[in-house]
């Protein structure tokens, strides 16, 4: 090869540029609420816990999701970072362009106060109990420039849009508890938020007045564009809405994507199909039930298929003896 061809293959500065952009950090999630490799540690007492360990999440515009999971698996944690009332410890957690893990004492104030808004299970905490139904929505929105008019014609609106307009003018103790967790979506929606975070809203309810309630987080999800995250024990709440994401130990474990399907002769019927999450490196956990009956352990076979990967159990190891000559397979424990 002569001098010449040596130097046509060596690349220049542009294309060195563009091979370093293509195997440096892969492309970040898109979203209006985007998690990536979120950590938060707990130290209490000398005592690390570890409650988020490396969390993945994206959340469109516009969407509605319910976040499952064992309790201790890490779900009021994340909404407490995501709705700006505690702060990370590392990784990547933004929502609305705000960056969580940097932002400021002030910024993180005027966030919590008009970028997002947020809804506890207890229903005495969502409200004051010395303002009625309507004074209540009206307080988040003194933070504003809405004028005295503006913020009750505001309030009426919201309380009518969620049902409980006829309470404008009751207290809270005047309320029944899915009647207050509504009037709490009105308050959480009066500054027009990004995004509505709710903690087990319909925890402390029956079944019947969940619904309504879930209906009203639906209502303001559908007409008011809020996107929604809402936490919830409650498998019947949780397959009321599009997406439901699993948290296990600390982090995203599996999702559930429902979805109307229409067959051949034209019927619709609901289809719900449960997906492993893969982060952007490419790293998913096998579920145990699967690994344990293949007897996966240590290493897999992998295989590129035209439109899957087969996942193989590795063949056991013949254990060299010291003799040199093969012997017992080592089954890769
Ligand atoms: N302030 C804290 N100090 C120390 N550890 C904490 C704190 N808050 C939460 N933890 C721990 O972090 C882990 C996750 O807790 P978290 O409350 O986020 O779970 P959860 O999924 O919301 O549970 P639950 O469904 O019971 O409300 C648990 O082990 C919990 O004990």
């Amino acid at each position: 090869m002569s001098a010449h061809d040596r130097q046509s293959e060596v690349p220049g500065l542009d294309e060195l540029q563009r091979r370093a952009a293509a195997t440096s950090a892969p492309r970040r999630e898109e979203g209006l609420v985007v998690c990536e490799n979120l950590v938060r540690i707990y130290q209490t007492g000398g005592v690390e816990v570890q409650a988020l360990q490396g969390l993945d999440l994206a959340v469109s515009e516009g969407e509605m999701i319910a976040v499952i999971g064992a309790s201790g698996s890490g779900k009021s944690t994340l909404l407490g970072i995501l709705s700006g009332q505690d702060v990370p410890t590392a990784g990547t957690a933004e929502v609305a362009g705000h960056d969580l893990l940097t932002m400021k004492r002030r910024a993180r104030l005027g966030y919590r106060r008009t970028a997002v808004g947020f809804v506890w299970q207890q229903t005495a905490r969502n409200l004051l109990p010395y303002l009625s139904a309507a004074e209540n929505v009206m307080l988040p929105m003194t933070y504003t420039k809405v004028g005295r008019s503006g913020r009750r014609a505001r309030a009426e609106e919201l309380l009518d849009l969620l049902g409980v307009v006829h309470c404008r003018d009751r207290y809270p103790d005047e309320l029944s508890g899915g009647e207050q967790q509504r009037v709490a979506i009105a308050v959480a929606n009066a500054n027009e938020p990004r995004v509505l975070f709710a903690d087990e809203p319909t925890g402390e309810l029956d079944t019947a007045t969940s619904d309504e309630v879930f209906a009203a987080l639906r209502r303001a999800n559908k007409d008011l564009g809020v996107t929604v995250v809402v936490v919830t024990h409650d498998a019947l709440v949780s397959e009321q809405v599009q997406r439901t994401v699993r948290i296990r130990n600390g982090r995203t474990s599996t999702e559930v994507l429902r979805r109307v399907a229409t067959d051949e002769h034209g019927v619709e019927a609901l289809s719900a199909e449960e997906y492993t999450v893969m982060d952007r490196h490419g790293r998913l956990q096998l579920p145990s039930e699967f690994t344990e009956r293949l007897h996966m352990r240590k290493r897999v076979r992998l295989a590129l298929e035209d439109d899957h990967i087969g996942v193989w159990p590795a063949p056991a190891v013949p254990r060299q003896d010291p003799e040199g000559e093969s012997g017992t397979p080592d089954p890769l424990t």
